[in-house]
This record gives structure tokens, C-alpha cells and sequence, in this order.
């Protein structure tokens, strides 16, 4: 992932609306150094497994359908995951390739059993299909086929994913510089990893070189720990809950800005205590964070990518 942390890096020392503060860092630093709160995969016990390739099919419609959940103020990604896990213990060909294709969404709201359609449900219903056409053509119809050519690099498998699914496509255009995030497809990764515990299917050499998803927990968790410190335009229109253009400076520079800072802090634990840190064990205990403080106010964008 290279170029997400070179991408970001550039967004960082360029950025107008958002700061990495280096004290910040250091104090939170200084706070958790001797004891990164470690935080289990799965932890709210929300997720199918079944320690087999069906469980990576879960994994991957999952991922696909992971983003843009704040629209409506009831609906959590858990609801979306325990939602689909009960779908899949139901009727096992839930997310067969050619299933997949089919779903309308009506169909997807009742798969999930949630009584009104869902934030952008035409985008989750068209990236459904798009996973079933490709995985069908591309992959015999499993997704744990793609995790089977990537020889335990969750890199490859990242680039993999991103060159056959366009709904993956995290990347944008910020300051005429192209910028990569991510965020699913490193998300997956990270959820095969997690789930099969390192072994297995989820056995990458390569773990370290996921960065943390840019989401719009994280950011939220990092301001309100004085890492990342806002503009007052920005923090405005954070606080009145004004939307941000999906691609827009601010939007860029919060996601970008998140990674760079949690890769300083990495680099910091390192430096101090010669510890090797996961940028997905910091993302996990970040967001476990995030998500317990309801009360943290997140920026909101539409977007497909989280
Ligand atoms: N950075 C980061 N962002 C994450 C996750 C996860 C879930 N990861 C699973 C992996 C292991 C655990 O067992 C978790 O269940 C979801 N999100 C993002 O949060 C947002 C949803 O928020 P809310 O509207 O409040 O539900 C949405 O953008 C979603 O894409 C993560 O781990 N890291």
C-alpha cells in the first residue's frame, strides 16, 4: 500500500482545512505506548463465520456494501453485518455469484430486514451485481478464489480487487495529484485477516502494509484525541452537520490526513518503544473508540467507498 501512504503523505504537507498535530501524536502516544488497547476482531460478536470459504463470500458482500450508513440515523454497520449474517445462516446460497446479480432493492432491504430503503440503495444494489458478474467471470463464482491467487500478500490482494472491481476504486484527484485511500478493499483484507485469525486464508507475510481505513469514524476519534486539528470553516461545517462534497479538499484532506497521522504514530511507538505496531490494530482500537462515543460528530459525504 505504498502509494496510499505516499499519496496521503502528499495530501498531509499540502493540506488547507486540516493539521496533523505532531504534539498531538505525541501525547496520545505517550498515553497508550506501554499498552495499546488490543481489541478482538468481531469483538461485538456481529459477524458470520464458519472458518470457510463461505465465510469469505460473507466478508466480501459485506465490504461491498460498507459504507454510508449515517444518512439514516437508526442504521449502523452492524445492523448491515448481522444483517447479512443471519441471511447467510438462513439460506446458504444468499450470495452465490448469480444470486448476486439479481437483487433488487426491496429484495436487498429484506435480505437485511430493515423496513425502509436504505441510504444510497441503488448504489449497494448495482455493486451486489457488479461483484456477482465478476466474481462469476473472473473467480469460478468464490471470493475466497481471489484470496487463494494473491500468495499471502495482502497487497496483491488489495491490487487484485481494485483492478477487477470498479466499486473498489478508492482514489481521487486532489490538487491535481492523484491520491489513493482504499478503504474497502484494505478493509477486506483486514476482515480475512481478523476473522481467520493470521491462518489460513488469512495469512498474509504482508499484514504491516495495510494503513488504516479512511472512514468517517477515525477522523472524528483523531480530532477529538488532538491529532488532527480543523480549520474553523471546517469545523463548522462539521459541527452543524453540513454536508461535504465527496472529493472536495476537506473531504480529501480528512481521510488523507488519518492516515498519515495513525503511519506517524506507528513510526513513534516504534521509535520509543521498538515495538511493532499494526496500522489494523490501531484502526480497530480507533474505531471501537469512535463508535462507542455516539455523541462524536463525524463529517458527513455520500460516497460508495465508506
Ligand atoms: N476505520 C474503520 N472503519 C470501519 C470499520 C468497520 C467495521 N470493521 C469490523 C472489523 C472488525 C470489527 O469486528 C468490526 O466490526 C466499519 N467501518 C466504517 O465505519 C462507518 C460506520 O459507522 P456507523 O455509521 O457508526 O456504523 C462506515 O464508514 C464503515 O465503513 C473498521 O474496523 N475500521
Amino acid at each position: 500500500m505504498e502509494e496510499v501512504r505516499a499519496t496521503s503523505a502528499w495530501v498531509a504537507s499540502h493540506s488547507s482545512h486540516v493539521t496533523v498535530d505532531s504534539l498531538g501524536i505525541e501525547k496520545v502516544v505517550e498515553s497508550v505506548e506501554n499498552s495499546i488497547p488490543k481489541v478482538e476482531w468481531n469483538y461485538e460478536g456481529i459477524h458470520y463465520f464458519d472458518n470457510g470459504p463461505l465465510t469469505v463470500q460473507y466478508l466480501f458482500v459485506l465490504d461491498a456494501l460498507n459504507f454510508c450508513f449515517w444518512p439514516d440515523k437508526d442504521l449502523n454497520y452492524d445492523d448491515l453485518a448481522s444483517g447479512l449474517k443471519e441471511a447467510l445462516q438462513n439460506d446458504k446460497t444468499v450470495f452465490d455469484a448469480d444470486r448476486l446479480q439479481k437483487y433488487t432493492g426491496p429484495e436487498l432491504r429484506e435480505l437485511l430486514k430493515w423496513p425502509r430503503p436504505l441510504p444510497l440503495e441503488d448504489e449497494r444494489v448495482r455493486l451486489m451485481h457488479e461483484v456477482g458478474f465478476e466474481l462469476e467471470r473472473s473467480f469460478g463464482g468464490k471470493a475466497s478464489n481471489i484470496v487463494e491467487s494473491c500468495g499471502k500478500s495482502a497487497v496483491k490482494l488489495v491490487s487484485i480487487i481494485a483492478r477487477h472491481f470498479p466499486g473498489f476504486r478508492d482514489h481521487t484527484v486532489y490538487k491535481g495529484h492523484q491520491v489513493f485511500l482504499y478503504k474497502r478493499a484494505q478493509i477486506f483484507a483486514a476482515d480475512v485477516w481478523g476473522a481467520f485469525k493470521g491462518e489460513g486464508y488469512g495469512e498474509f507475510s504482508d499484514v504491516g502494509s495495510i494503513t488504516i481505513f479512511a472512514d468517517y469514524i477515525v477522523p472524528a476519534v483523531l480530532q477529538q484525541l488532538g491529532v488532527l486539528k480543523y480549520s474553523s470553516s471546517l469545523d463548522n461545517i462539521i459541527k452543524g452537520n453540513k454536508e461535504i462534497g465527496s472529493g472536495t479538499e476537506e473531504e480529501v484532506e480528512l481521510r488523507a490526513c488519518s492516515i498519515y497521522a495513525v503511519e506517524k504514530m506507528r513510526d513513534l511507538i516504534q521509535k520509543r518503544t521498538g515495538k511493532q505496531v499494526l496500522s489494523v490494530e490501531l484502526d480497530l482500537w480507533l474505531w471501537a473508540y469512535g463508535v462507542s462515543n455516539p455523541s462524536l460528530q463525524h463529517h458527513r459525504t455520500l460516497s460508495i467507498y465508506y
